[in-house]
């Protein structure tokens, strides 16, 4: 469905040239939903809008749904859907009116792009909206309304960019819903743009991260963070020799380290004496299995474990590993 080969994007502001997309080679097949992740700036729109046909690369090539976005676009474009970061939606016109619009857009007969919107109303749960303006939806209406217009040609590829940004996780999650239903109603390929990292992981099959206008990994979500993260177990255990925790948990469980002797004041029961205690951290990969057999082999030299954590890798465990900076606290500032 894609495949794009040193594809470059440079702008220039003032005398400051901007590499905005570096070289990237990315493959997508047919049927597979692939997210792009990456912090502010990192080049994700940028490369979209090369994808879809909407930018000139620099330097590169793509061939996207059979043909060259730079001799062909508008047959690459009669062939995507395109689903940007403002709405497509005219501000003053009315929701019905607009989906009719764009299906005139695309050369649809009358009663194929009247069936088609009716069709996308239902399932985008946009019924009753007919005469409204789009001005007056909400937010969540209105990116519902975005990804109607985006199917109304029945696209077999569907770019998304930021599809759920600015909607709270409700409409977030119910927006999800509806584009994995549509994509499975019609087979579509889908590749998209996220900051949201839960929303890359839950929802992507792949994910590809960007950086600085470089991919610096591409794999299925559960691959990146077994390859470039770990689980991190935490344990507190009641004794002041932490030597003897030490001993007590073998090197095969992963990466141990221990940290001695905090007085934890009458954590156990209310009321009761403070007591030494011992905090032990076993950085796996699998966690899950790790937690009960550390609890399990402490408890066979006698000790006893007062509290157990397990904080499982994250996608933005990758991306510090990856990069030395955290996509969460980017995301933040
Ligand atoms: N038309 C433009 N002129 C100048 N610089 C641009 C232009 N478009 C993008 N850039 C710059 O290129 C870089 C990549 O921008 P891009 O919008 O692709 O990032 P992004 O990963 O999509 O970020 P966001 O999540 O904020 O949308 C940024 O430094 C941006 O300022």
């Amino acid at each position: 469905m894609i495949t794009a080969r040193g594809l470059t994007r440079t702008f220039r502001r003032g005398k400051d040239v901007i590499e905005a997309v570096r070289a990237i080679d990315v493959d997508v097949r047919q049927g597979e939903l692939v997210a792009f992740l990456g912090p502010n700036g990192a080049g994700k729109s940028t490369t979209l809008r090369m994808l879809t046909s909407l930018l000139l690369p620099t330097s590169g090539t793509a061939v996207v749904a059979g043909y060259d976005v730079v001799t062909d676009p508008a047959r690459v474009r009669a062939r995507i859907g395109y689903i940007g970061q403002g709405t497509g939606g005219g501000y003053s016109y009315r929701v019905l009116d607009e989906l009719h619009n764009q299906g005139r857009f695309y050369h649809l007969p009358r009663p194929e792009y009247r069936a088609r919107a009716r069709d996308l109303m239902e399932t985008l749960e946009l019924t009753g909206l007919d005469k409204r303006k789009v001005s007056s939806l909400s937010g969540g209406q209105r990116r519902r309304l975005d990804v109607a217009l985006g199917l109304m040609n029945r696209p077999p590829l569907l770019f998304l960019d930021e599809p759920t940004t600015g909607l709270d996780p409700q409409s977030r999650a119910n927006l999800w819903q509806h584009i994995t239903g549509m994509r499975e109603q019609y087979g579509m390929t889908l590749v998209l743009t996220t900051h949201y990292l839960e929303e890359a992981d839950s929802v992507a099959e792949r994910v590809v991260i960007i950086d600085h206008g470089r991919i610096v990994a591409d794999a299925p979500p559960d691959a990146l963070k077994r390859d470039h993260a770990d689980d991190v177990v935490t344990l507190q255990v009641a004794s002041a020799d932490a030597a003897a925790v030490r001993a007590a948990l073998p090197d095969g469980l992963g990466q141990v380290a221990v940290h001695p002797g905090n007085a934890q004041p009458g954590a156990v029961h209310p009321g009761a004496e403070p007591y030494a205690s011992v905090r032990a951290t076993i950085a796996t990969t699998h966690g899950s299995l790790v937690l009960p057999a550390a609890i399990e082999q402490l408890r066979n030299h006698g000790l006893v474990v007062t509290s157990a954590e397990l904080a499982q890798a994250s996608l933005d465990d990758v991306f510090l590993n990856l990069t030395g900076r955290s996509l969460r606290e980017e995301a933040k500032a």
